[in-house]
């Protein structure tokens, strides 16, 4: 019978395309989809050089796999992914991998790799970016968990990969959900970007109605600068896009402002909490996704609360320069919280991550691929255990010499009534980052105050409480 080096779970929009990928570079893959209709269409799909077969049996597939077994899972987080697992069980046998390549909540992840290697199977989860096309032509990936059974898989995620100057865009991370949780956080990041370029458009549109063309342009000319990254390029692209349906002006005016979320950008915020990493701008980002979901209400506040905001002297070319400016500071500060999240979150769960590698895998293939990554990989170069980007010394001053903007943007939004909380939070997440003292002594009396909580002095070690009244 004719086997197969690696075996896909999932023929959907990422799974089937990672499987033409390692197709292209010649590996022998099978498919295995419920429906009969995507496995077909693996076949279909494939050109005469590849050597591919779809199948919607779980028994088949797996006896169609070279042993010791290689096989990834893309199908959606959750419950799928046991299901999943536990169909492929009876016909897996010690030694055979499985990884899971979804945006899986990493405690699920955890669980997954101790219930699997109790049965002599390996199994690592391995965060993917890139969407569809970085699937098929190269994404950006992240594995964690078991490192030899990574090692054996390394030949075809190298090959596949996204390549920056040569390297590929992927290498081991860390021990346990390791790789889970850096696309968890990747994503948060991504939602940040996503956010700060929506409230880009909506300062520029709503707040001094500038035109879509010159927004297009725009951000066509970010793209060539130090803010070049796929989220920009693609914007560019978006606001070319005219709309089909009706023939006239751009799908984007046409596409409701209710945005959907599959819940890493939450997870990344709510995990963020739990281990005292603050990232207030993802935080926002997630929050401003959940705002757009009350429509009716919003319309509603909109008559109840009008307010036409006030002239501004700004002329359009320096309010282009200044969100150039800020977009660079805020681009800078959201990077650095997601990476920061990943510091504390590297101690907390013993991770072992090396930060500089993260940001070398970031550089391409994945959806926050932005030229700055290349500075980051300098910082973590220079320092391996910098807490904080905004320590290292050549991005302070490229951060302190824009900040300045992002103060004026700050102002403006406010002017406007336009909400920028990713700018806003940006700048306020600086600020208290750069603060020396803040005035949580306050925080403190008043909790001792109401609650006997205790303080400690600046002057004098102990613990102390007072009897305030
Ligand atoms: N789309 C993207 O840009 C990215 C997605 N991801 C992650 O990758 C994973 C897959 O996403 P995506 O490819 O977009 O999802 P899709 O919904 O496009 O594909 C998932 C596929 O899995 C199949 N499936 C579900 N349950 C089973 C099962 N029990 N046995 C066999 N096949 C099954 C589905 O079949 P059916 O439709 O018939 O149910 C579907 O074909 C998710 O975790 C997602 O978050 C990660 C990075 C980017
Ligand atoms: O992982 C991804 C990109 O990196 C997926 O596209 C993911 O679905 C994005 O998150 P959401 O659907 O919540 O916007």
């Amino acid at each position: 019978m004719e086997e197969f080096d690696f075996g896909m779970v999932g023929l959907g929009v990422m799974g089937r395309n990672l499987l033409l990928n390692m197709a292209d570079h010649g590996f022998s893959v099978a498919g295995l989809d419920l429906d009969a209709e995507k496995a077909a269409s693996l076949e279909q799909e494939a050109t005469e050089e590849h050597k591919v077969k779809g199948t919607t049996d779980a028994q088949s597939f797996v006896a169609l796999i070279k042993k010791p077994r290689a096989i990834m899972l893309l199908v959606p987080a959750g419950k799928p992914v046991d299901a999943v697992i536990n169909s492929l069980l009876p016909y897996l046998e010690e030694g055979d991998i499985v990884v899971d390549g979804g945006n899986s909540y990493f405690p699920d992840t955890n669980r997954r790799v101790e219930e699997l290697e109790a049965k002599g199977i390996h199994f690592f989860g391995m965060g993917i970016s890139g969407g569809e096309k970085g699937a098929r032509f190269g994404p950006s990936m992240m594995p964690g968990g078991n490192q030899s059974a990574y090692e054996r898989l390394r030949p075809i995620f190298e090959a596949i990969a996204a390549k920056v100057n040569g390297e590929p865009c992927v290498t081991y991370l860390g021990k346990g959900s390791a790789g889970n949780y850096t696309k968890m956080v990747h994503n948060g990041i991504e939602y940040a970007i996503m956010e700060l370029i929506a409230e880009t458009y909506d300062l520029l549109k709503r707040g001094f109605g500038v035109k879509n063309e010159t927004i297009q342009q725009l951000f066509e000319d970010w793209n060539n600068s130090e803010l070049a990254s796929f989220l920009v390029e693609i914007t560019a692209d978006i606001l070319k896009k005219n709309d089909e349906v009706t023939g006239k002006g751009l799908l984007l005016d046409y596409i409701s402002d209710t945005a959907r979320a599959k819940g890493t950008g939450k997870w990344t915020s709510q995990n963020a909490m739990d281990i005292q990493a603050p990232v207030p701008s993802i935080d926002a980002a997630v929050q401003m996704r959940d705002i757009s979901k009350y429509k009716e209400e919003r319309v509603a506040a909109s008559k109840l609360l009008p307010y036409d905001g006030i002239a501004t002297d700004i002329d359009e070319e320096t309010l282009l320069k200044t969100l150039k400016d800020a977009f660079y500071f805020s681009m800078i500060n959201i990077y650095a919280q997601g990476m920061a999240q990943l510091y504390i979150a590297s101690k907390e769960y013993d991770y072992g991550l090396q930060l500089e590698e993260v940001a070398k895998i970031w550089r391409g293939g994945c959806i926050i691929r932005a030229v700055c990554l290349e500075d980051f990989r300098k910082a973590y170069d220079a320092n391996k255990d910098l807490p904080n980007l905004l320590l290292d010394a050549t991005l302070a001053e490229k951060v302190g010499a824009t900040q300045q903007a992002a103060r004026d943007v700050v102002k403006l939004a406010v002017d406007k009534g336009v909400p920028v909380s990713v700018f806003m939070t940006a700048l306020a997440y600086f600020d208290s980052y750069r603060s020396e003292t803040l005035p949580t002594n306050l925080i403190q009396a008043q909790r001792d105050f109401f609650g006997a909580h205790k303080y400690e002095r600046t002057d004098v070690d102990g613990i102390f409480h007072t009897e305030w009244n």
